[in-house]
């Protein structure tokens, strides 16, 4: 039985080349599956089937004891591939499987895969060389929307370290200095949905201008602690979570704590879907907004004209957001959390299905950001980041008893 790795890069016209595969709009080098029963896996499977079961109000993959609304991504992408598995297709189309998976995890997983190997075919759509499974042994590359055969000796391109450019990181408009250390601070703080222990005993403490990684196996807390963060966790009422001073829940809002916090996760790109700018996008990220309802300010051009320069972003300044690479809309969504020199810069699993180039250029703008500000940083990530420079790891061990704390430091 055949198998392939078609490697991608933000630049590939992936969801066409997707769409029109199960079509039956198959390259000739592939018309093999034409005819096929074919699946994918893929988290756009995964947004359509919760949003089935949430209209219909009916159990497709979800469990007795879960909704896979509520499965951490880690666990829905496992609940994914049995249910795929069980409907014993002749193929799997596999959209770049390991993003949000940790190690143990993807090794299962590569183990699953190989065991159904002999009866199911997998094309495996990769964007990182290190993720392709090592018993395919046919290879295929999608430049744009032209697929190629290639052998896999022809995907070197190693990636290398990026000093990213010389123009420095604007200064902030408004000083944070005033405020005090602790920016944030957990004390014994313990979560439990139901019977299941999630958090135990949790002490963290973020101060300015420290640059963490959080890390932790899938389901161990990583989401759970940045929901308490970021506000709207009820589990977070009751404990001793302190923010910017504050005792969470002693009469902030949720909005006065957003203001503080830059905050990016992949999934917010999709929020942005009208037509705006590179330049707008930037300015918005000064008012919190979404589109560009205010007439900026000298000042504020000013500030946007210089991060364009640190991003080298100045002859794209005025092109739709919207129809960038992948690559490009991850730099402009960092900068645009950073543009308002917050204390606390959250990055949520920033890299997920980003090529490993793109990846490496990203980690090189938080790394500048971290030398060159006092925003702290909070890098969420399962992947051991290459060239990523935090300057402690904040690690979940799970346990039986919920995810302990285990602090390491470069
Ligand atoms: N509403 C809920 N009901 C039941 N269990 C929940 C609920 N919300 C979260 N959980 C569980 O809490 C655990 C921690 O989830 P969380 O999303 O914080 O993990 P994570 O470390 O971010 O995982 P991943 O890397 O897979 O995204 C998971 O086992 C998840 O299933």
């Amino acid at each position: 039985m055949n198998h392939w790795v078609i490697y991608i890069d933000n630049n590939s016209a992936k969801k066409n080349f997707i769409e029109d595969f199960q079509k039956g709009k198959i390259p000739n080098e592939l018309i093999e599956y034409q005819h096929k029963k074919g699946l994918l896996y893929s988290i756009f499977t995964l947004v359509k089937l919760i949003d089935e079961e949430d209209k219909h109000d009916h159990k497709i993959i979800s469990s007795e004891q879960q909704a896979l609304e509520t499965m951490s991504s880690g666990e829905q992408k496992k609940a994914l591939l049995h249910y795929l598995l069980n409907e014993k297709p002749d193929f799997i189309i596999l959209d770049n499987p390991f993003d949000n998976l940790d190690v143990t995890f993807q090794e299962e997983f590569k183990s699953i895969l190989q065991k159904h190997s002999s009866h199911i075919s997998f094309v495996q759509i990769a964007s990182r060389k290190a993720d392709a499974l090592s018993f395919i042994k046919h290879f295929g590359r999608l430049t744009y929307d032209t697929f190629t055969v290639i052998q896999d000796s022809a995907f070197e391109k190693k990636t290398k370290k990026h000093a990213y450019s010389s123009v420095s990181i604007p200064q902030p408009l408004e000083n944070i200095a005033s405020l005090n250390n602790p920016l944030i601070h957990f004390k014994n703080v313990s979560v439990s949905y139901g019977d299941k222990k999630i958090l135990n005993n949790i002490n963290w403490t973020i101060n300015k201008g420290d640059f963490w990684q959080l890390a932790g196996a899938n389901g161990s807390g990583k989401s759970t602690i940045l929901s308490m963060i970021t506000g709207d966790n009820p589990k977070a009422f009751g404990q001793e979570i302190y923010l910017f001073g504050n005792l969470k829940g002693s009469g902030e809002t949720v909005w006065d704590i957003k203001k503080k916090i830059g905050y990016y996760s992949p999934a917010m790109t999709n929020k942005f879907k009208g037509r705006h700018t590179v330049e707008h996008m930037l300015i918005s990220g000064l008012t919190d907004s979404v589109g560009l309802y205010t007439i900026p300010t000298d000042i504020q051009k000013r500030v946007i004209k210089q991060w364009l320069s640190v991003l080298n972003f100045h002859n794209i300044k005025d092109s739709y957001f919207n129809k960038l690479s992948t690559g490009k809309q991850r730099l402009v969504m960092t900068a645009r959390a950073m543009v308002k020199h917050p204390p606390i810069l959250i990055l949520d699993e920033p890299t997920t299905g980003m090529d490993d180039e793109s990846s490496a250029l990203l980690v090189s703008l938080v790394n500048k950001i971290a030398q060159e500000t006092n925003t702290a940083i909070l890098f969420v990530s399962h992947r051991k980041e290459p060239y990523l420079e935090p300057k402690s790891i904040y690690t979940l061990e799970k346990s039986p008893s919920g995810s302990i704390g285990d602090i390491t430091t470069a």
